[in-house]
Protein backbone atom coordinates (compact mmCIF):
# COMPACT_ATOMS: atom_id res chain seq x y z
CA UNK A 1 0.00 0.00 0.00
CA UNK A 2 1.53 3.47 -1.08
CA UNK A 3 1.28 6.49 1.76
CA UNK A 4 -0.36 9.27 1.54
CA UNK A 5 1.64 12.35 0.62
CA UNK A 6 0.56 15.79 1.44
CA UNK A 7 -0.51 16.03 -2.20
CA UNK A 8 -3.08 13.11 -1.98
CA UNK A 9 -5.89 15.51 -1.32
CA UNK A 10 -9.22 15.96 -2.42
CA UNK A 11 -9.54 18.51 -5.79
CA UNK A 12 -12.22 20.45 -7.18
CA UNK A 13 -12.00 20.35 -10.74
CA UNK A 14 -13.60 22.76 -13.34
CA UNK A 15 -14.38 20.95 -16.33
CA UNK A 16 -15.74 22.86 -19.38
CA UNK A 17 -18.19 21.16 -21.21
CA UNK A 18 -15.64 22.19 -25.03
CA UNK A 19 -12.84 20.45 -22.77
CA UNK A 20 -10.22 21.76 -20.19
CA UNK A 21 -9.99 21.41 -16.55
CA UNK A 22 -8.72 24.29 -14.32
CA UNK A 23 -6.99 22.29 -11.81
CA UNK A 24 -5.35 19.73 -14.09
CA UNK A 25 -2.01 18.58 -13.79
CA UNK A 26 -1.27 18.17 -17.65
CA UNK A 27 -2.02 19.09 -21.30
CA UNK A 28 -1.42 16.93 -23.93
CA UNK A 29 -1.78 18.01 -27.69
CA UNK A 30 -1.68 16.29 -30.39
CA UNK A 31 -0.86 17.48 -33.99
CA UNK A 32 -1.13 16.58 -37.49
CA UNK A 33 2.30 15.60 -37.71
CA UNK A 34 1.77 12.97 -35.19
CA UNK A 35 -0.94 11.09 -37.02
CA UNK A 36 1.68 9.10 -39.50
CA UNK A 37 0.45 6.05 -40.30
CA UNK A 38 -2.35 6.07 -38.27
CA UNK A 39 -4.89 6.60 -41.17
CA UNK A 40 -5.31 3.83 -43.58
CA UNK A 41 -5.30 6.89 -46.56
CA UNK A 42 -1.96 7.66 -46.25
CA UNK A 43 -2.30 9.90 -49.26
CA UNK A 44 -5.47 11.98 -47.89
CA UNK A 45 -3.29 12.07 -44.54
CA UNK A 46 -0.31 13.62 -46.97
CA UNK A 47 -2.74 16.12 -48.55
CA UNK A 48 -3.91 16.92 -45.45
CA UNK A 49 -0.62 17.88 -43.99
CA UNK A 50 0.27 19.50 -47.47
CA UNK A 51 -2.51 22.01 -46.97
CA UNK A 52 -2.68 22.45 -42.94
CA UNK A 53 0.75 21.99 -41.99
CA UNK A 54 2.43 19.03 -39.53
CA UNK A 55 1.70 21.57 -36.16
CA UNK A 56 -1.99 21.66 -36.92
CA UNK A 57 -3.52 20.54 -33.78
CA UNK A 58 -5.82 17.67 -33.73
CA UNK A 59 -6.44 16.44 -30.80
CA UNK A 60 -5.86 16.96 -27.05
CA UNK A 61 -6.11 15.99 -23.86
CA UNK A 62 -6.09 17.88 -19.79
CA UNK A 63 -6.10 15.19 -17.19
CA UNK A 64 -5.70 15.63 -13.20
CA UNK A 65 -3.57 12.76 -11.34
CA UNK A 66 -2.37 13.44 -7.79
CA UNK A 67 -0.24 9.99 -7.43
CA UNK A 68 0.98 7.46 -10.13
CA UNK A 69 0.32 4.25 -7.49
CA UNK A 70 -2.70 1.65 -7.80
CA UNK A 71 -5.37 2.55 -6.52
CA UNK A 72 -5.62 6.38 -7.90
CA UNK A 73 -7.85 7.48 -10.55
CA UNK A 74 -6.49 9.91 -13.57
CA UNK A 75 -9.45 11.97 -14.71
CA UNK A 76 -9.52 14.03 -18.06
CA UNK A 77 -11.26 15.75 -20.77
CA UNK A 78 -9.89 14.54 -24.48
CA UNK A 79 -10.96 16.88 -27.10
CA UNK A 80 -11.04 15.59 -30.72
CA UNK A 81 -11.27 18.49 -33.16
CA UNK A 82 -13.88 17.10 -36.54
CA UNK A 83 -11.83 15.88 -39.51
CA UNK A 84 -11.99 13.31 -42.83
CA UNK A 85 -9.12 11.58 -43.98
CA UNK A 86 -10.00 9.45 -46.85
CA UNK A 87 -13.66 8.31 -45.70
CA UNK A 88 -12.22 7.68 -42.18
CA UNK A 89 -13.43 10.42 -39.40
CA UNK A 90 -10.80 11.92 -37.00
CA UNK A 91 -9.58 9.25 -34.59
CA UNK A 92 -7.16 9.40 -31.65
CA UNK A 93 -4.33 6.71 -32.36
CA UNK A 94 -5.68 4.32 -29.56
CA UNK A 95 -4.28 1.85 -27.64
CA UNK A 96 -4.30 -1.21 -24.59
CA UNK A 97 -3.66 -0.20 -21.21
CA UNK A 98 -0.29 -1.33 -20.38
CA UNK A 99 -1.90 -3.02 -17.51
CA UNK A 100 -4.32 -4.09 -19.87
CA UNK A 101 -6.82 -5.21 -16.89
CA UNK A 102 -7.79 -1.77 -16.46
CA UNK A 103 -10.71 -0.04 -17.22
CA UNK A 104 -11.85 3.00 -17.97
CA UNK A 105 -15.04 5.30 -18.00
CA UNK A 106 -15.80 8.24 -21.03
CA UNK A 107 -18.61 10.47 -20.41
CA UNK A 108 -19.50 12.22 -23.71
CA UNK A 109 -19.41 16.22 -22.51
CA UNK A 110 -20.20 17.62 -26.02
CA UNK A 111 -20.27 16.67 -30.04
CA UNK A 112 -20.96 12.98 -31.50
CA UNK A 113 -18.40 10.70 -31.24
CA UNK A 114 -18.13 6.58 -31.16
CA UNK A 115 -15.85 4.81 -28.96
CA UNK A 116 -14.34 2.21 -30.96
CA UNK A 117 -13.40 -1.24 -29.46
CA UNK A 118 -11.69 -3.94 -30.31
CA UNK A 119 -9.90 -7.20 -27.77
CA UNK A 120 -6.85 -9.05 -28.84
CA UNK A 121 -8.70 -12.25 -29.52
CA UNK A 122 -10.85 -10.55 -32.20
CA UNK A 123 -14.00 -9.04 -30.51
CA UNK A 124 -15.27 -5.95 -31.48
CA UNK A 125 -17.92 -2.93 -30.19
CA UNK A 126 -18.54 0.45 -31.59
CA UNK A 127 -20.19 2.67 -29.12
CA UNK A 128 -21.91 5.96 -30.45
CA UNK A 129 -22.30 8.77 -27.53
CA UNK A 130 -23.90 11.93 -27.70
CA UNK A 131 -24.08 14.67 -25.20
CA UNK A 132 -25.08 12.76 -21.42
CA UNK A 133 -24.14 9.22 -22.65
CA UNK A 134 -21.07 6.98 -21.67
CA UNK A 135 -19.08 3.79 -22.17
CA UNK A 136 -17.91 1.81 -19.41
CA UNK A 137 -15.15 0.26 -21.01
CA UNK A 138 -14.02 -3.20 -19.47
CA UNK A 139 -10.29 -3.89 -19.35
CA UNK A 140 -8.50 -5.93 -22.09
CA UNK A 141 -10.06 -3.24 -24.89
CA UNK A 142 -8.56 -1.55 -27.21
CA UNK A 143 -10.17 2.05 -27.33
CA UNK A 144 -9.51 4.44 -29.59
CA UNK A 145 -12.07 7.79 -29.80
CA UNK A 146 -13.65 8.81 -33.31
CA UNK A 147 -15.32 11.90 -34.44
CA UNK A 148 -18.41 11.12 -36.41
CA UNK A 149 -19.54 14.84 -36.16
CA UNK A 150 -18.57 18.76 -37.40
CA UNK A 151 -17.79 19.51 -34.28
CA UNK A 152 -15.25 19.33 -31.29
CA UNK A 153 -16.15 15.57 -29.87
CA UNK A 154 -15.64 16.03 -26.18
CA UNK A 155 -15.40 13.21 -23.52
CA UNK A 156 -14.74 13.47 -19.20
CA UNK A 157 -12.55 9.79 -18.88
CA UNK A 158 -11.43 7.95 -15.67
CA UNK A 159 -9.14 5.13 -15.15
CA UNK A 160 -6.68 3.74 -13.09
CA UNK A 161 -3.68 5.92 -12.70
CA UNK A 162 -1.17 2.84 -12.81
CA UNK A 163 -2.72 1.52 -16.53
CA UNK A 164 -0.55 2.84 -19.05
CA UNK A 165 -0.71 3.11 -22.73
CA UNK A 166 0.30 0.65 -25.01
CA UNK A 167 0.42 2.11 -28.33
CA UNK A 168 2.53 -0.80 -30.77
CA UNK A 169 -0.51 -3.06 -30.21
CA UNK A 170 -2.24 -1.13 -33.06
CA UNK A 171 0.43 -0.27 -35.14
CA UNK A 172 1.89 -3.75 -35.24
CA UNK A 173 -1.43 -5.15 -36.14
CA UNK A 174 -1.67 -2.80 -39.44
CA UNK A 175 -4.46 -0.55 -37.61
CA UNK A 176 -7.43 -1.52 -36.07
CA UNK A 177 -9.71 -4.54 -37.35
CA UNK A 178 -12.13 -1.72 -37.77
CA UNK A 179 -12.59 1.41 -39.88
CA UNK A 180 -14.74 4.16 -38.62
CA UNK A 181 -15.81 5.68 -42.38
CA UNK A 182 -18.71 8.01 -43.65
CA UNK A 183 -21.64 6.94 -44.73
CA UNK A 184 -24.37 9.58 -45.96
CA UNK A 185 -25.21 11.79 -43.07
CA UNK A 186 -23.61 9.22 -40.53
CA UNK A 187 -21.11 6.82 -39.95
CA UNK A 188 -20.84 3.12 -40.69
CA UNK A 189 -18.13 0.48 -39.74
CA UNK A 190 -15.61 -0.63 -42.36
CA UNK A 191 -13.57 -4.10 -42.21
CA UNK A 192 -9.99 -2.81 -42.79
CA UNK A 193 -8.11 -4.99 -45.02
CA UNK A 194 -4.76 -4.10 -43.71
CA UNK A 195 -5.86 -5.26 -39.92
CA UNK A 196 -3.14 -8.71 -39.46
CA UNK A 197 -4.81 -9.97 -36.33
CA UNK A 198 -3.84 -8.61 -33.00
CA UNK A 199 -1.10 -10.58 -31.60
CA UNK A 200 -1.41 -13.18 -28.73
CA UNK A 201 -2.86 -11.36 -25.46
O1 LIG B 1 -3.64 8.09 -25.85
P1 LIG B 1 -4.35 8.30 -27.14
O2 LIG B 1 -4.85 7.04 -27.73
O3 LIG B 1 -3.54 9.12 -28.08
O4 LIG B 1 -5.64 9.12 -26.82
C1 LIG B 1 -5.59 10.26 -26.00
C2 LIG B 1 -6.14 10.01 -24.62
O5 LIG B 1 -7.27 9.23 -24.73
C3 LIG B 1 -7.94 8.92 -23.55
O6 LIG B 1 -8.76 9.95 -23.21
C4 LIG B 1 -7.06 8.45 -22.44
O7 LIG B 1 -7.73 8.31 -21.26
C5 LIG B 1 -5.86 9.31 -22.30
O8 LIG B 1 -5.02 8.85 -21.33
C6 LIG B 1 -5.19 9.37 -23.63
O9 LIG B 1 -3.94 9.96 -23.57
FE1 LIG C 1 -7.19 4.43 -22.06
Amino acid sequence: MSTPTAVDVPTLLEISPQGGIEGRSRRYEKYLGDMDGVYRDEQAWQDAVGERGTDDLVYWVDDQRYQEGPGALIVGTSTVLPGLYGEEFAVTRGHLHAVADRAELYYCLSGRGVMLLETLDGQTSAVELAPGQAVNVPGHWIHRSVNVGDEPFVTLFCYAADAGQDYAVIAEAGGMKNLVVADGDGWALKDNPDHTGYRAG
